[in-house]
């Protein structure tokens, strides 16, 4: 199945205001898509009818060909990096990332070895033992991105997860998903109103204003064939060296 995710003329009212809408969108199976817009133009929203925290108003959610519109959070196969990270204060790095599989009742010896690797690959070996209030913000950080990708999801839904930390942090962080994404083949649905970040990392951005995409496509067609004055105005000029790194 080619398209991961599927938003099908997706409209999502609260009372009378109109918070997301008549969005299509196609994810494909393995893209790192960003949602990028100003504060308050929908992005959440869009993230969590894919998750199943909010239903539609109106048009379907689709994921790896199956209409989920009406199916709970829980029977979704997608994990969500909160901004939070959301992690249990009282328990070790290593009893975090492993919570979810010991929900999922896999054997003892499957648990262990599915947390060891993952620890591994975000660079979080001799840490297990210790608390969230051991670690800083960026290993904190790995913590919640280990825990979701553990349970080894399609896809993995990623609100503003790094705006917690400083610049440097944040843009190896940036590199570091990034990479780890491709190594995966999961596929990420990020949102950040950081137009930098959506250049440096996504596949392809959709920029969103006001409910609505504006345009979708690579960065070099956001950044060189802006088609409306908006999408010029927000992603603005100077920012195009991120890009060409991310095409390298
Ligand atoms: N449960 C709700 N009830 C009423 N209005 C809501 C609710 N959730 C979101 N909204 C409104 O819908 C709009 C979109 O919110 P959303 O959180 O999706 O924006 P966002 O683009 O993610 O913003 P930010 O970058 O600030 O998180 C906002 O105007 C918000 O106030």
């Amino acid at each position: 199945m080619d398209h991961m995710v599927e938003l099908r003329k997706v409209t999502k009212r609260f009372g009378g205001f109109t918070a997301v809408d008549e969005v299509d969108l196609t994810i494909k199976q393995g893209e790192f898509l960003t949602l990028l817009g100003p504060s308050g133009c929908g992005k959440t929203t869009v993230l969590r009818m894919v998750s199943g925290f909010e239903t539609p108003s109106e048009g379907s959610v689709w994921l790896a060909g199956e209409d989920v519109t009406d199916l709970p959070p829980y029977r979704r196969d997608v994990n969500q990096v909160f901004q939070s990270y959301a992690l249990f204060p009282h328990l070790t790095v290593q009893d975090n990332i492993s919570f979810g599989l010991r929900m999922r009742k896999l054997s003892k010896a499957e648990v262990a070895e599915r947390v060891r690797n993952v620890i591994e690959l975000v660079s979080l070996s001799g840490m297990e033992k210790r608390k969230p209030s051991q670690l800083s913000g960026g290993q904190r950080q790995r913590v919640a991105l280990a825990r979701a990708i553990v349970c080894q999801p399609k896809v993995l839904l990623l609100d503003e997860p790094l705006s917690a930390l400083d610049a440097k942090l944040r843009h190896a962080m940036q590199i570091e998903l990034k990479r780890l994404q491709k190594k995966l083949g999961i596929t990420f649905v990020f949102v950040t109103h950081d137009q930098e970040e959506a250049l440096t990392m996504s596949d392809r951005i959709a920029v969103v204003n006001k409910g609505r995409i504006e345009q979708i496509g690579d960065c070099a067609d956001i950044y060189h064939s802006p088609q409306t004055s908006f999408v010029a105005n927000f992603i603005g000029p100077g920012q195009y060296s991120r890009c060409q790194g991310n095409r390298a």
